[in-house]
């Protein structure tokens, strides 16, 4: 009998598992991901370790009790996404996690961003291991917006209009966070990835691609608690901020940082801050950390 030698049968019969994380390393990531993004400097009006930019509430310690705060969350919302949990469970989930942050920082609102969006694609990330599933290109997006973005856009209709979110989504017409994560992040994966990877394949240091990432971020996005602190023209002057450095060559330019931390002190000096955008260059850290 004439031998064939065996071959693979291919990926369509065994969808051979580019990355497994664990429920535990999708949560260490997620950790990770916020502790750079606080820490990279100069970042506009943001808090980081240097000082605390715009905000006189809270400072990188108020952050640091918060990341405490949330060391479970990450990986429980991994889990429930492992058990294709519907939005109902990782809503149950964020709003427990919301209430021990704001226990530990008493009341000030360091990581609610984070935790809808970094909760989000960490269900999703916990979704694609249990199914044995790549996590590359826009897999994460895809799980968001197929598995919860219906449920998450019902959530958005029932809030009470008492946050600063919706608070702009009423007078400015923009969706915010719940738009954003209803339709897979598409700031993170069309804008915060390919900056951050470009910034990186050009030689920048995780400091320097973070702060570009931040800025291409700031340049795009319908940030709300611009919006909220600022009005469109406070929206219009970060986004032209962010346009102007990155036009100038970004963290690529020798002594970038005098012109980051110029645009810095105008923020502090218009009480402007870049929450939203901070936030997705959060969940940008996160990705590409499951995606490495
Ligand atoms: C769905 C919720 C997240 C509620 O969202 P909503 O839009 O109603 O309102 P906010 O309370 O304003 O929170 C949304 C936060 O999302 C960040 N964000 C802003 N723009 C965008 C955007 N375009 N895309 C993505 N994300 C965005 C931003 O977070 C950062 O800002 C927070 C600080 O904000 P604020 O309290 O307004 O503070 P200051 O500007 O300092 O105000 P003052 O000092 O002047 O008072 C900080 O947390 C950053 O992370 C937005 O603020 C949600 O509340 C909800 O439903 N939660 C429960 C469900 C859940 O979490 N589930 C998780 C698993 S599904
Ligand atoms: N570093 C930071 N400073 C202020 N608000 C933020 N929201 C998320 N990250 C932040």
């Amino acid at each position: 009998m004439n031998k064939q030698p065996k071959t693979h049968p291919g990926p369509r019969f065994f969808p051979r598992p580019i990355d497994r994380p664990s429920p535990r390393s999708i949560g260490l990531a997620a950790l990770q991901s916020l502790h750079q993004e606080l820490s990279a400097y100069p970042k506009p009006g943001l808090v980081s370790p240097v000082d605390s930019g715009s905000h006189s509430d809270m400072d990188a310690a108020t952050f640091f009790r918060s990341l405490f705060s949330l060391r479970g969350y990450f990986r429980e919302i991994a889990l429930a996404g492992m058990g294709n949990a519907p939005f109902a469970a990782l809503k149950e989930l964020g709003i427990a996690a919301e209430e021990r942050m704001l226990k530990a920082t008493r009341g000030v609102n360091t990581h609610r961003g984070a935790i809808f969006n970094l909760g989000l694609l960490a269900a999703a990330a916990g979704h694609l291991r249990n199914a044995d599933l790549s996590l590359q290109n826009e897999a994460l997006a895809v799980v968001v917006r197929e598995r919860w973005g219906e449920a998450i856009r019902l959530h958005g209709t029932r809030l009470p209009r008492i946050s600063h979110g919706s608070q702009v989504a009423a007078n400015h017409g923009v969706g915010g966070a719940l738009l954003e994560a209803s339709s897979g992040f598409p700031h993170v994966f069309k804008v915060g990835l390919p900056a951050l990877q470009k910034s990186l394949h050009q030689g920048a240091d995780p400091n320097s691609a973070a702060v570009q990432c931040l800025f291409a971020l700031m340049e795009v996005l319908p940030d709300t608690n611009l919006l909220y602190r600022g009005g469109e023209q406070g929206l219009t002057f970060a986004q032209e901020s962010a346009r102007a450095f990155l036009a100038a060559g970004g963290v690529h330019r020798p002594g970038w940082q005098l012109h980051a931390g110029a645009i810095h002190r105008e923020f502090v000096a218009l009480n402007l801050s870049p929450g939203g955008s901070a936030d997705l260059l959060a969940a940008t850290l996160f990705v590409y950390r499951l995606q490495s």
